[in-house]
């Protein structure tokens, strides 16, 4: 059997993970790749003492890696976005394959990259990258290939829906965050994972790939956590909903909506049963359907697993000096479409709106012609006791399905009211249909 050279980028949480469990499986993984995949060289800023490297060199200097000319594959574990960026740029212009676990980098400079890495006759992977350990770049690039694919929703964060997930038994955003971190789910910069950035880097990898579009991070509509409160979770689930941190990507005649924002769900679907650093990844084709894939979104093993999956597809590559390569993004190059993102005015979606009524004769009524005369459909409303003895009682609406222009125009008049306090709370809402 042939050997393939590997050398690791960084070695922190994944890298870590990867290096294990490529040496604990490396009978097995020889074997489904028909070649010995053997780690030569490791750089990171540090090494770690609580690991056991063996006899492979270790530097600090990851350039070192890219320079090896021994080296087959590069694996980019370091994170971030530029110096990444020059590091997988001289790993492919030195004719290396790359596998990288990084999203940002992808989503923000993979035009370029997979541009560059077709010049070279090299492959960059990054299925790693979207929803950690589960195969769901597999799935839409390859399992998928003869759909139309009509829109991707998911839950695409772990380190965001372990702290949703937590705090509906009550527990306080900062210390189920500090946790998250403990457990190396979160990003360097953790307002990435609670903001949806992360969330955002990895639905417009999905989006290009799912679509045939280019990747188009900076159009990607963002909302975070931070300002749901308890007291929406508990209503939303009084309504049959749970609030998830969603990235939904449609595709639409019109354009491509692309966004990321906490979302109610139906608590009876499967989605909403999604807890902790779990991920789900819904993708509906026209001809299969609406599939889910489930399981891990971050983690050291967990997604050192899609990173050797990569790791393995580039080795047989190497192996057997083959040419089948699946494109990029599932399209041949030339196939991707110039599908604009649609402004978040242009999206549909239903929505949860909880406005603060002043306990007055007639309000509903009022309230309800604002949204009646916007085109608006309620679906369903909740009127509660004020809780405060104050007068001022929440209204809790669910609309069907409509432009987020009128929504927003129907807000500003409902604020303007002088028979509603302060502002409306507004979470969209989508039932999968
Ligand atoms: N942690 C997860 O569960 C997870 C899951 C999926 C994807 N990712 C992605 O994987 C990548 C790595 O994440 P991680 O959690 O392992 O991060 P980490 O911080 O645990 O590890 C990164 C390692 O790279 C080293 N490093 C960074 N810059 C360097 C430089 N310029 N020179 C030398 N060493 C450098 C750091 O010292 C650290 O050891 C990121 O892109 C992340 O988004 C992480
Ligand atoms: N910080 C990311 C890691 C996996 O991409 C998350 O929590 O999902
Ligand atoms: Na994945």
């Amino acid at each position: 059997m042939k050997d393939v050279n590997v050398g690791i980028c960084g070695l922190g949480t994944v890298g870590g993970g990867t290096f294990n469990v490529l040496n604990r499986n490396a009978a097995i993984i020889a074997g489904r790749a028909g070649c010995n995949i053997r780690i030569t060289r490791i750089a990171s800023r540090r090494n770690r003492d609580d690991m056991d490297l063996g006899d492979v060199p270790f530097s600090t200097e990851i350039f070192d890696v890219v320079n090896d000319p021994a080296i087959d594959i590069v694996v980019e574990l370091i994170g971030g976005y530029e110096t990444a960026r020059e590091l997988v740029l001289a790993a492919i212009r030195n004719g290396k394959h790359v596998v990288t676990a990084n999203k940002a980098l992808i989503a923000v400079h993979g035009n370029e990259i997979f541009a560059a890495a077709d010049e070279a006759g090299v492959v960059v992977a990054y299925e790693a990258g979207v929803a950690g350990g589960i195969p769901v770049m597999k799935a839409v690039r390859e399992g998928l290939a003869g759909n139309r694919i009509d829109w991707i929703a998911g839950i695409i964060n772990g380190t965001g829906n372990y702290i949703l997930t937590e705090m509906r038994a009550g527990r306080p955003f900062a210390e189920v965050l500090k946790e998250a971190q403990d457990l190396g789910y979160a990003e360097a910069d953790p307002t990435f994972d609670v903001e949806g950035i992360d969330a955002a880097h990895k639905l417009t990898i999905l989006a290009a790939a799912g679509f045939g579009v280019p990747l188009q991070f900076e159009k990607a509509f963002t909302e975070g956590i931070s300002a749901i409160t308890p007291y929406d979770i508990a209503h939303a689930e009084q309504l049959g909903y749970r609030i998830k941190h969603l990235g939904i990507a449609r595709r639409r005649d019109e354009g491509i909506e692309l966004r990321v924002h906490p979302t109610l769900v139906p608590r009876s679907h499967l989605i909403a049963q999604v807890d902790g650093v779990l991920n789900a990844v819904l993708v509906d084709g026209d001809a299969v359907g609406q599939t889910m894939y489930y399981g891990p979104g971050a983690g050291d093993e967990a997604t050192a697993s899609a990173v050797i999956a990569d790791i393995v597809d580039a080795a047989r590559i190497v192996a057997n000096e083959s040419a089948l390569r699946v494109p990029y993004l599932g399209f041949a190059p030339d196939a991707l479409e110039d599908l604009d993102v649609l402004s978040m005015e242009d999206i549909q979606s239903a929505y949860y709106l909880r406005i603060t009524a002043l306990d007055r004769p007639g309000v509903l009524a009022k309230i309800a012609s604002i949204l009646s005369e916007h085109g608006i459909n309620i679906e369903s409303i909740m009127q509660k006791e004020s809780e405060m003895k104050d007068g001022r009682i929440p209204v809790i609406i669910l609309t069907h399905t409509v432009q987020e222009r009128q929504i927003n125009r129907a807000i500003e008049e409902l604020e303007s009211l002088s028979d509603t306090d302060g502002p409306v709370v507004r979470i969209r809402a989508e039932n999968f249909n």
